[in-house]
């Protein structure tokens, strides 16, 4: 047997210093690599064995992580390949090292551990970010193998000797540094294995927990229970997303649904994802219920890498506006260990990322057409992820204006054809333009919903953030249309007919007018102006242009440069109705009287807005007491 003291081949100085110190913040995915390790040499041995390579027993082969508090170890023990002691020396000495050179120029610039681990091949060296020495025991599959032992105490010095393992396959064993005894704890050690090693595709066990059994009746006949100690296996080695989906029902997506995200709401829906060409590629996501505040949702997808969980950062992978999907994604082509502006720059990422996309829209248009009435249901939660696909990706887009709904007061919902279809005939303007009024509030804009109605105009419900943005887009794409919240002016100036309505004051009446009401409101940022309505409408209407409303709620919604327009105060037109028989009696009373009506109907309409508020408020309710 070889029995060799050697020096482990970096020709620089002592990596390990280097493992330790620059690995401090990812100590964790130790177990995460010496596991995969564990499981590619355990899948090896599978293989040989599948092709006839390997004739004696294959075993139990499930894979046993165990601590021991009282040693201070780790252990990991696979019923792999194993390893010769040349293979030691091969694999486990010359740490994969194509350029150690290379290796101490670059770690400079990596940022995390995955990193270097990755790139270089120190999977196995991650040991020592957490153990002061690390032993393995081996013995290969191969026939006639003898064991080996190998032990390194983090300096660059090794000692290869005879093993003491008896049947095939390999320990790797920690001694954890006092720096690291938090390792020792069961609980954080069933989190991690948890974390990275819960879709594994061989079974891992990690000691053993209490399960209740049937245990024949008691004397009334009821069943009666006892405990045993089962098998503490962490890991479902089948996850849905390696099968095929033929093989499932949604039952089996569901469980699997509830059991990555324990407390949600079931989704609406998912999506199996399942590519070998130009990239491999598989997964489901899913679409969740949205809770209000969609940006804690974010993360929720995981990236697995031949079921080794490796972050939940899918950023640059997944499409931004797809971030609020959940589900699992599995590439062995994703490069998961090199810088975020690779992975950006990566042509496999791009591919990936509209490959997502696509499937995402497919899916979408399917439901569509398949069952129409339960799209509508869902679109609340839908819509969020359609709208924002369809402002960040074109190609997006080019599916889903096919599919994307608009939704009116009436709880009615229209294709963006279908709504041409509708409401063409009443909305096109004196100029050909076609005006789709919105509200953003129709429980605080209805007046304005009710008289836009009385003409046959509909109106379009646009109440979540992202509309402000929809709007403009659907403008850019849709010919001649343009979107006005139903508040942001008298509908005659909304939508500008042919044959408007004619005044009945005289210029002189009308600057009269105005300046009884301007004095009566006493506001500068209340601008009056005289129009012709039919005196069907309101005598006194409230509105905030179209135009400043916009830039506002831009500024409110954090878009760049708009700021300024944050800052203005709240400027509005009071559009009081000429041709409204209560302006002649305010014309025709006592200065004091006409002032006191116009002050009273210009309440009105703050109060229909829900505007009138304090002092103001009391005015009222004592003005409107005196005239009862
Ligand atoms: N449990 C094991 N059984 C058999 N061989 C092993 C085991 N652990 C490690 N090896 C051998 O040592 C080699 C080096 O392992 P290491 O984890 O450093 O790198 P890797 O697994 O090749 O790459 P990476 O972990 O970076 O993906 C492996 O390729 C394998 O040949």
């Amino acid at each position: 047997m070889v029995q060799e003291k050697g020096t482990i081949s970096i020709h620089t100085e002592n990596i390990f210093p280097i493992i330790k110190k620059f690995l401090y913040s990812d100590h964790e995915i130790f177990l995460r690599e010496l596991v995969s390790n564990a499981v590619d040499a355990t899948q090896k041995m599978r293989r040989l064995a599948a092709l006839g390579k390997y004739n004696a027993e294959l075993g139990d082969t499930t894979i046993q992580v165990s601590v021991d508090e009282a040693a201070k170890t780790i252990t990991i023990s696979d019923r792999g390949i194993g390893m010769t002691a040349e293979e030691v020396k091969k694999y486990i000495n010359q740490i994969a090292f194509s350029g150690a050179t290379e290796f101490m120029e670059q770690f400079k610039e990596a940022r995390d551990a995955n990193e270097i681990i990755g790139r270089f091949g120190l999977g196995f060296y991650s040991a020592f970010m957490v153990a002061d020495k690390v032993e393995i025991q081996t013995l290969s599959y191969q026939e006639g193998a003898e064991p080996a032992r190998w032990v390194c105490d983090g300096s660059t010095e090794f000692e290869l000797t005879e093993g003491s393992r008896t049947e095939r396959g390999t320990d790797i064993v920690l001694y954890l540094n006092t720096d690291n005894e938090e390792f020792l704890d069961r609980s954080r050690l069933q989190q991690i294995l948890d974390k990275y090693a819960k879709f594994m595709p061989v079974p891992i066990q990690f000691g053993t927990r209490n399960s209740t059994e049937e245990d024949g009746t008691d004397e009334e006949g009821e069943p009666k229970y006892k405990t045993v100690e089962v098998p503490n296996i962490i890991n479902n080695t089948n996850p849905i997303w390696t099968k095929a989906p033929t093989e499932l029902s949604d039952e089996d997506y569901l469980n699997f649904y509830r059991e990555l995200y324990p407390l949600s709401d079931d989704p609406l829906f998912w999506i199996h994802l399942n590519v070998d060409y130009p990239f491999n590629l598989t997964g489901v996501l899913y679409f969740p219920k949205l809770k209000n505040d969609f940006e804690v949702q974010r993360n929720k997808i995981k990236l697995f890498s031949r079921q080794v969980f490796i972050t939940d950062e899918v950023k640059d992978i997944v499409p931004e506006f797809l971030m609020l999907l959940h589900g699992v994604i599995d590439s062995p082509d994703i490069p998961l260990n090199v810088s975020r502006s690779f992975l950006q720059a990566d042509s496999n990422v791009k591919k990936i990322n509209s490959y997502i996309t696509r499937k995402v829209a497919d899916k979408l248009l399917e439901l569509f057409r398949k069952d129409r009435k339960a799209f509508e249901e869902k679109w609340n939660d839908i819509g969020l992820f359609v709208k924002y696909g369809a402002l960040s990706d074109d190609k997006f887009w080019e599916k889903g204006k096919d599919f994307v709904l608009l939704n009116n007061t009436k709880s009615e919902y229209y294709t963006l054809d279908e709504y041409n279809a509708k409401v063409k005939d009443f909305q096109t303007d004196k100029d050909g333009r076609l005006v789709y009024l919105y509200t953003n509030d129709a429980e605080r804009q209805d007046s304005y919903i009710q008289a836009a109605n009385k003409r046959d105009y509909d109106v379009l419900l646009m109440n979540s953030p992202i509309d402000t943005h929809f709007t403009q887009h659907l403008e850019s794409k849709l010919e001649k249309t343009s979107f006005k919240r139903v508040d942001a002016d008298i509908l005659d100036k909304l939508i500008v007919k042919e044959n408007a309505q004619q005044h009945q004051l005289s210029d002189d009446e009308k600057s009269k007018v105005k300046d009884i009401f301007q004095k009566a409101i006493a506001n500068e940022h209340m601008q009056v102006e005289v129009e012709a309505l039919s005196d069907a409408e309101l005598p006194v209407t409230i509105t905030m242009e179209e135009w400043m409303r916009r830039m506002k709620d831009m500024a409110r919604l954090g878009g760049g440069g708009m700021q300024f327009y944050g800052s203005l105060p709240d400027s509005y037109k009071v559009a009081v109705n000429g041709n409204h028989k209560l302006i002649s009696r305010i014309l025709s009373a006592p200065e004091e009287e006409g002032t006191r009506l116009a002050r009273q109907a210009f309440d009105l309409a703050l109060l229909s807005q829900g505007m009138l508020k304090g002092a103001d408020l009391t005015a009222f309710v004592e003005r409107s007491v005196n005239l009862i």
